[in-house]
């Protein structure tokens, strides 16, 4: 895992682990046994660590980490002390990345050289830990203080130049590593190597810890709010200044060591993992990301030029991937293609993209009026909306004009595929692609594939999905897909609990302080009161019925209809000023709670004969999540998701579901699934007119078992495989 190779004088370390390098245990063993091997051939006067394949070292095995007491010797900060302690001079060439325990790897060593393309960081934070092997001890050694609390408690990597500026890179190369890392240890040999051994010097700025620590404090408290990590990387790099190295190196450990067995990095850690798996598609018939070739996309459609439809084609081209927008209205697709520009515009001054890369971005879009101009792209998603028999009279139509290997793909929300992949005699090309506002923004697709989508379909868009830097997550149709249905229940217990006794602030306050963004009722305010009720009116509309504000029940099934008062009302949410909350038109950031809501939810109360009471926080938590997650238990059950990580990427992605909890799937299993089926049992007696109680048969049968199956089990337990 490290080849030992001799050139001339010097010692080439080179790490072989693919596919990123990692600090697996036969790693650090190799390291060690180089280092002394080196040291020990007289005709050797310098070694260089450098990477092999596309990286230098992506850091500790993250795997390795949950079974952290039996991590093996030698750990990494022995394998550093052989590095720093070797008599010959150690040089680290990065390409690539050095992440993690990786850059750990290169402050042990005397100097450092990277390429100019590397990018260097502390990405621990991420996975809810800090860097443990001396990083926080090492690093403001030679960047100062606050420059080491910024880039280990954001997590951010940077490019060569910076680390450079920084002090943490010797030299920034332009050739080949290796040569120059050849050339570089022919200059160091025989110069003295103390003063390079960062154990032996002092942190310049030490005496300003208190104040710098206390300014990034109160940053990252407001910045990573619920987040443990962050403080513990700022209170690690404080004792490097307070304290003498091995104390501070002691006291590091301990902090890793309780991070790492805490609740939020056990959950950060899935998270991870659960995100890289979303790729690895699979449908029940076998076919796999393994043995399906996406077919080849060079250019687009993209029909509806109101904000999805805009987002989406701003997605596309910023991959470089042309598109013909279509509207039937001139006006609207001169507005759609304003739009475009100015998020692009916004890019620009965001310092993203340069005015060159809008320019080129803007070259490859097209506007059109007629579906006639698409007859010879690869691709089209359609993006009206949610209408389905608006959607069916596009894809007829699309059907006839586009070439016959176009795939059809729909932006829908909620409708069924197949429902739409009928109106054309191409049902295998048709596919959902499920974008979520804004779609230039948020990083979640949802692929939805129906009972005729072939593999080769699924490929393409879950490959488009990855060009165009998507977290991608394949499901199966059914109403409103993975994230929708579920998050449906969410915003349904939210809404019985503004009946029952909440007020819109109450739930708010109490699911961010659970640790999501922002409360579904601003949430609400934000997306506009007005989508939220033209969807339920369609819904309606579709089960043949009408929706009024006086409606309680539909085919027994419980409705509430607050939301629809305050639509009525005019109060769209953050675009009228006015919704859930108001807003102060010089700052539409901050919702105001609103005491005419309040009135209008008495009023709504008092008319439909609802006693109101005080509602406990933890009753707020489960009524929301519990019934979201048995529903989660339904989709698995049913194998519209197939693995219980989909969903919780879904909800991460999708509705900002805290990283460090996991999502609601890891969440129920930490909670353990015996206490959440007796809660939706508890609920469902409760509250016996919501089907989304009726407890899930899957989660009743892992439930009923006597130890806790682990999530990676799960799916043995559907389709009565297990009992
Ligand atoms: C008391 C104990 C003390 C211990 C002290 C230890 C101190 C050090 C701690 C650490 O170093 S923690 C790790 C810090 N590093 C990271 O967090 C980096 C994570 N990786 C990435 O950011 C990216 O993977 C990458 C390196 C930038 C490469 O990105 P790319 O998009 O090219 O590939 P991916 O699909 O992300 O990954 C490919 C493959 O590799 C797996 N993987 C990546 N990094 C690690 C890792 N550090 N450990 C284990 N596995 C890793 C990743 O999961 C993918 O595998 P599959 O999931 O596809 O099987």
């Amino acid at each position: 895992m490290v080849d030992y190779i001799i050139d001339q004088n010097l010692a080439i370390l080179a790490v072989n682990n693919p596919p990123v390098n990692a600090l697996s245990h036969h790693v650090r063993e190799g390291l060690v046994e180089g280092i002394k091997k080196a040291n020990a051939n007289d005709q050797v006067t310098a070694i260089v660590i450098i990477g092999k394949g596309k990286i230098f070292c992506s850091g500790a095995d993250i795997r390795e980490f949950s079974n952290h007491a039996a991590i093996k010797d030698p750990v990494l900060t022995s394998v550093g002390h052989t590095i720093e302690n070797s008599g010959k001079p150690v040089i680290s060439a990065i390409h690539g990345n050095a992440l993690g325990g990786g850059l750990e790897v290169a402050l042990f060593c005397h100097y450092r050289i990277a390429s100019e393309s590397a990018r260097v960081g502390f990405p621990e934070v991420l996975i809810g830990i800090l860097p443990g092997a001396e990083g926080t001890v090492r690093l403001p050694r030679l960047s100062g203080l606050s420059f080491a609390m910024d880039m280990i408690a954001s997590g951010k990597q940077i490019n060569a130049k910076d680390a450079f500026k920084h002090g943490i890179l010797d030299k920034v190369c332009t050739g080949n590593i290796l040569e120059e890392a050849k050339d570089f240890a022919k200059k160091v040999i025989g110069q003295p190597l103390d003063s390079r051994r960062l154990s032996r010097i002092n942190v310049e700025d030490a005496s300003n810890v208190d104040a710098v620590f206390e300014v990034a404090l109160a940053q990252v408290k407001k910045k990573y709010k619920g987040q443990i990590a962050p403080i513990y990387c700022l209170k690690s790099v404080r004792n490097s200044a307070k304290m003498s190295f091995d104390k501070a190196a002691a006291e590091e450990r301990r902090l890793i060591t309780e991070l790492m067995l805490g609740y939020q990095s056990i959950a950060l850690r899935y998270s991870f993992f659960a995100e890289r798996s979303a790729s690895k598609w699979r449908l029940p018939c076998g076919a796999s990301v393994n043995n399906t070739k996406p077919s080849k996309i060079e250019s687009t459609g993209v029909i509806g030029a109101g904000t999805m439809g805009s987002g989406i084609a701003v997605c596309l081209i910023r991959a470089g991937i042309p598109v013909i927008l279509v509207e039937k209205d001139p006006k609207m697709l001169e507005k759609g293609m304003e739009t475009i520009s100015g998020i692009l515009d916004g890019s620009v001054k965001l310092k993203r993209m340069t005015p060159g890369q809008k320019a080129k971005c803007m070259e490859i879009l097209k506007g059109a009026t007629s579906l006639d101009k698409l007859s010879n792209v690869d691709l089209v998603i359609e993006a009206v909306y949610e209408n389905l028999e608006l959607k069916r009279q596009i894809f007829a139509q699309l059907d006839k004009v586009c070439k016959p290997s176009t795939l059809l793909c729909s932006n829908t929300s909620t409708l069924d595929i197949d429902k739409i992949a009928s109106a054309t005699n191409r049902p295998d090309k048709v596919v959902g692609t499920h974008f979520f506002a804004p779609a230039f923004i948020m990083r979640l697709l949802e692929n939805v594939y129906g009972s005729k989508t072939s593999p080769t379909t699924v490929a393409t868009v879950m490959e488009l999905g990855r060009r165009i830097g998507k977290v991608t997550v394949l499901v199966k149709t059914c109403y409103g897909f993975v994230g929708n249905r579920t998050h449906q229940c969410f915003g349904a217990e939210a809404s019985f609990l503004l009946e029952e006794g909440c007020l819109p602030q109450d739930i708010d306050q109490v699911l961010e302080e659970f640790g999501m963004a922002m409360g579904p009722f601003k949430v609400s305010d934000l997306s506009g009161i007005d989508v939220g009720w033209r969807i339920r009116q369609e819904v309606a509309k579709a089960a043949g019925f009408k929706l009024t504000t006086e409606t309680r029940y539909h085919n027994g099934e419980r409705i509430s209809t607050v939301g629809d008062s305050l639509f009525e009302m005019g109060r769209y949410g953050i675009k009228t000023g006015k919704g859930w909350y108001k807003y102060d038109p010089t700052n539409l950031r901050k919702p105001v709670p609103d005491s005419d809501v309040a009135d209008v939810i008495l009023d709504h109360c008092a008319k439909m004969g609802l006693q109101r009471c005080k509602i406990p926080p933890q009753e707020i938590i489960e009524r929301c999540l519990f019934a979201a997650v048995n529903e989660c238990f339904r989709v698995l059950e049913e194998r519209v998701a197939e693995k219980p990580e989909d969903i919780d990427v879904i909800w991460q992605y999708g509705f900002s579901f805290p990283r460090y909890a996991g999502g609601p799937m890891f969440y129920a299993s930490q909670v353990g699934l015996k206490r959440v089926y007796e809660r939706v049992c508890f609920y469902h007696e409760k509250f016996p007119y919501s089907s989304h109680w009726i407890p899930s048969d899957l989660l009743r049968k892992l439930a009923s078992h006597s130890v806790e199956i682990p999530m990676s089990q799960w799916k043995e337990f559907v389709n009565g495989s297990k009992l």
